[in-house]
């Protein structure tokens, strides 16, 4: 499961899986030339910076950011996402295409709203060993983000206001789940229970009692939301990075609470936060809680091949007295 935010001018997810792929922070400068399926040879596009699987010098991206600050997660969606042959007369898109293809051609969210209803996404694979991955999608700028998923019943694009987005279910259901919540605060409510009954509180933060703790995806929505909504940080760069990250750490999956199988389980492989403004991407990984940072605009981009930094993953302790 995976959760991916918005915060500030800020994007970013954690990624859950069991197992790494060795992907890398990616440069994708802006003469690589992507060959689409559907024939379109894009040769010169916006550079982008994000997370991928480097497969032959292809980037496929998790997630990823443009020069115009364009960001796009792809997030696991089992059992909802369905893709199809390409159809003659129709936008195919590959779904591991997905990303370079909307960030190599568009600034904003405004623009690619109009474009995701026509979009065919097709089931072809990268290659026969990298089939496609059941994914969904949120896509965000600077002012706005939403959601793209394809299902049986065709393409969605939902707005999500509140800047959140998690697994399963389907995102008009994820959002509708949170009035459940709704009375849940970050105040110090008062005794409620009874008018003849009056209780005292043992501690702060007793009125977020409810909120799920699980980290199903449906509860990490929940989770996130209230989180990232709640949230108070000094307005400077650093500060608002670091609170980016206790944002996502309050859905973040420590290893033995999701098994899948014998020694399988479910953990926060690593933690990203983009900045839209600069095309900075922070990181921080399982076992390194580090930030490091790759920036965009600290490369050559007027180049062709992929420029990648290995993820930093080994846990150091920075001693102070010895
Ligand atoms: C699995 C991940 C989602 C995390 C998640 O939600 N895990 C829950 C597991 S569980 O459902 O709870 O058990 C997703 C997110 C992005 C994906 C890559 C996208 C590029 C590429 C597309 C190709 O077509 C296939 C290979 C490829 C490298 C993809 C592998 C994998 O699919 C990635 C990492």
């Amino acid at each position: 499961m995976c959760t991916c935010i918005t915060y500030h001018h800020y994007f970013g997810r954690n990624l859950d899986l069991d197992h790494s792929y060795q992907e890398e922070v990616t440069i994708t400068p802006r003469h690589l030339s992507f060959h689409f399926r559907n024939g379109t040879v894009l040769d010169h596009h916006p550079a982008m910076i994000g997370m991928a699987y480097n497969c032959d010098g292809y980037p496929l991206y998790y997630d990823a950011t443009n020069e115009y600050g364009l960001s796009i997660a792809g997030l696991n969606f089992p059992n909802n996402a369905v893709y199809t042959p390409a159809e003659e007369g129709r936008i195919n898109v590959a779904a591991f295409e997905l990303i370079p293809w909307l960030l190599a051609q568009y600034q904003s969210v405004a623009e690619v709203k109009n474009v995701l209803p026509q979009i065919h996404l097709t089931n072809e694979a990268f290659a026969p060993a990298l089939p496609s991955a059941p994914l969904h999608w949120m896509i965000a700028d600077q002012n706005e983000s939403i959601v793209f998923e394809v299902t049986k019943d065709g393409n969605h694009v939902y707005d999500d206001p509140i800047g959140v987005m998690t697994n399963n279910p389907t995102f008009d259901i994820q959002l509708w789940n949170l009035t459940k919540y709704r009375s849940v605060s970050s105040e110090q409510a008062p005794s409620t229970f009874a008018t003849q009954l009056q209780l005292d509180a043992d501690s702060l933060g007793m009125s977020g009692i409810g909120l799920p703790g699980d980290w199903s995806s449906s509860s990490r929505f929940v989770k996130a939301a209230f989180t990232k909504l709640n949230s108070a940080a000094p307005d400077q760069e650093n500060h608002l990075v670091s609170q980016f990250f206790h944002i996502l750490g309050a859905v973040e999956q420590p290893r033995g609470c999701s098994r899948l199988g014998d020694d399988k389980y479910e953990i926060t492989i690593y933690s990203s936060c983009c900045d839209m403004e600069t095309g900075i991407y922070y990181y921080h990984t399982y076992d390194n809680s580090t930030i490091h940072a790759v920036d965009l605009h600290a490369e050559d981009l007027n180049t062709e091949k992929l420029i990648a930094y290995r993820l930093v993953d080994e846990p150091v302790f920075d001693f102070q007295n010895r």
